[in-house]
């Protein structure tokens, strides 16, 4: 589709121009003389571009209050001011509310088709950026509502506007880079950079080129910021941090001190304005006793520790979670929404997810494209994958014993006393005295069970 613009302007001959010059280009155009004529025309469609003239003789409004009106209608809608010589103060204002470029007349037909292409660009940029914001929506959303999770979004509103360096201990995939994004986006830095650095994903070697960067050297390597550079006026995360070789951990512990360092192969010193967060799976103090970490550089990085509880502490924010997750995966993907059956909810719940909040995800990922069909066929216990099954008490009859867990207890221990009562009497060749003797209940009474039960 080719993008389609809107010329205003009072002078005919003017519009005539400027949308040949255009269509030459490939664009459709459309035109109108005055503020009525445009203010129909934007409502009518929506262009993908406006060039409005600043001086509309006989129109009800001038060019910058059309400028507002059609601001109003559609805040994205890009213009282009057309301005005659005496009037570049006016296209600076109207700049400054919010038209996104002039031209000057007389102008050249370059001029125009580079201004109209980059008015476009900018637009489709804008438009695609605000898109992909609603797909990966904020990532300080810190989901759940347990009192662990809320113990912890308490703690980082408290300690996110301090600038204090903190240290994020927690297992796999619980969320520690999201806490740390989160700190960093409630802190007076949130408009500076928020760099990462995995400490666990870089070799030894090459670990103080990424941190402190590299300077020319033989003119071979040309002169690279590291990560510290980058985050300048931000946040620097150290993922893993106990995975930091020794050697590093010296240099580090003086740009804590005082903030400087040099580039790897430089002389000169570098300063830099860095908040410090790093990240541990593993246990530091051990890790201190063992002569792998300095402790010193443990005091300095940990000022506050944040403890990030693991999944199966905070299993009753599973619901909301596999919600959030299946809302972010369906924009993402496009597959669409599922409905989780209670009883695979109530799996989901009792499994211990040692990969956390990150293997919840990808679980609920994988059953969105395995559930296929029907989008309104509900998700139910038996299609969860095996391993995520195995925390449930399971059946005498080997199946999975995932429906018990979306029982009440009563209805539960029918359940399994019914498949019991049916796997021992099949056990003894269907011989009810041998059963009896063997499950310890009179002949009788367990003929009345059975019957109770159904059986039989
Ligand atoms: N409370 C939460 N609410 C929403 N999403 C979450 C939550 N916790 C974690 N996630 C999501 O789970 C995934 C894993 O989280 P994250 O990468 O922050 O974990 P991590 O502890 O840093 O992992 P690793 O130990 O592997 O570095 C991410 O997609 C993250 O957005």
């Amino acid at each position: 589709m080719t993008a389609e613009i809107l010329i205003v302007d009072d002078e005919p001959d003017i519009c005539e121009l400027v949308a040949g010059i255009l269509q030459d280009e490939g664009y459709t155009t459309r035109t109108a003389r005055d503020a009525d004529g445009a203010l129909n025309a934007i409502k009518a469609r929506r262009p993908n571009l406006v060039f409005l003239d600043i001086w509309l003789q006989g129109s009800k409004l001038d060019g910058l209050q059309l400028l507002d009106a059609a601001k109003q209608e559609f805040p994205d809608l890009p213009v282009v001011m057309i301005s005659g010589h005496g009037n570049i103060e006016t296209a600076v204002a109207a700049i400054k509310q919010g038209a996104y470029d002039f031209i000057e007349k007389p102008f050249k037909a370059d001029r125009l088709i580079l201004v109209a292409d980059r008015a476009l660009e900018n637009s489709r940029l804008k438009r695609e950026v605000k898109e992909l914001k609603a797909i990966s929506p904020q990532p300080s959303a810190l989901v759940g509502k347990s009192p662990a999770i809320n113990q912890l979004r308490q703690t980082i509103e408290k300690v996110a506007p301090t600038n204090s360096r903190i240290m994020i201990i927690g297992t796999s995939g619980s969320g520690k880079e999201l806490c740390a994004r989160t700190l960093h986006n409630l802190s007076a830095r949130a408009n500076g950079p928020f760099v990462v650095i995995n400490a666990a994903a870089i070799t030894p070697e090459s670990m103080e080129i990424e941190l402190f960067g590299i300077e020319q050297s033989n003119g071979s390597q040309s002169r690279k910021a590291g990560a510290l550079e980058e985050a300048h006026g931000g946040t620097l995360f150290i993922d893993e941090i106990a995975d930091m070789p020794r050697e590093t951990q010296n240099k580090i512990l003086r740009v804590l001190v005082d903030q400087t360092f040099h580039r790897v192969g430089g002389t000169s010193k570098v300063t830099v304005d860095v908040r410090v967060i790093s990240s541990t799976a593993r246990n530091l103090e051990a890790e201190i006793a063992a002569g792998n970490f300095r402790e010193d550089l443990y005091h300095r990085l940990s000022v506050v520790p944040i403890r990030v509880p693991p999944l199966a502490e905070r299993r009753e924010d599973i619901p909301l979670l596999v919600d959030y997750f299946m809302e972010q995966i369906s924009l993402a993907t496009g597959l669409p929404k599922r409905t989780m059956g209670d009883d695979a909810m109530a799996v989901l719940q009792s499994h211990d997810w040692p990969g956390n909040v990150r293997q919840l995800r990808n679980n609920v990922e994988r059953l969105m494209i395995l559930a296929g069909g029907d989008p309104n066929a509900v998700i139910n216990s038996s299609m969860l994958p095996q391993d995520v099954g195995s925390m449930v008490p399971s059946m005498p009859n080997g199946n999975g014993g995932e429906q018990l867990m979306s029982l009440p207890l009563r209805e539960a221990r029918e359940m399994f006393e019914r498949e019991y009562l049916v796997a021992q009497i099949s056990r003894f060749g269907g011989n009810i005295s041998r059963t009896a003797e063997f499950v310890g209940m009179e002949r009788s009474a367990l003929h009345r069970k059975l019957k109770a039960l159904g059986i039989g």
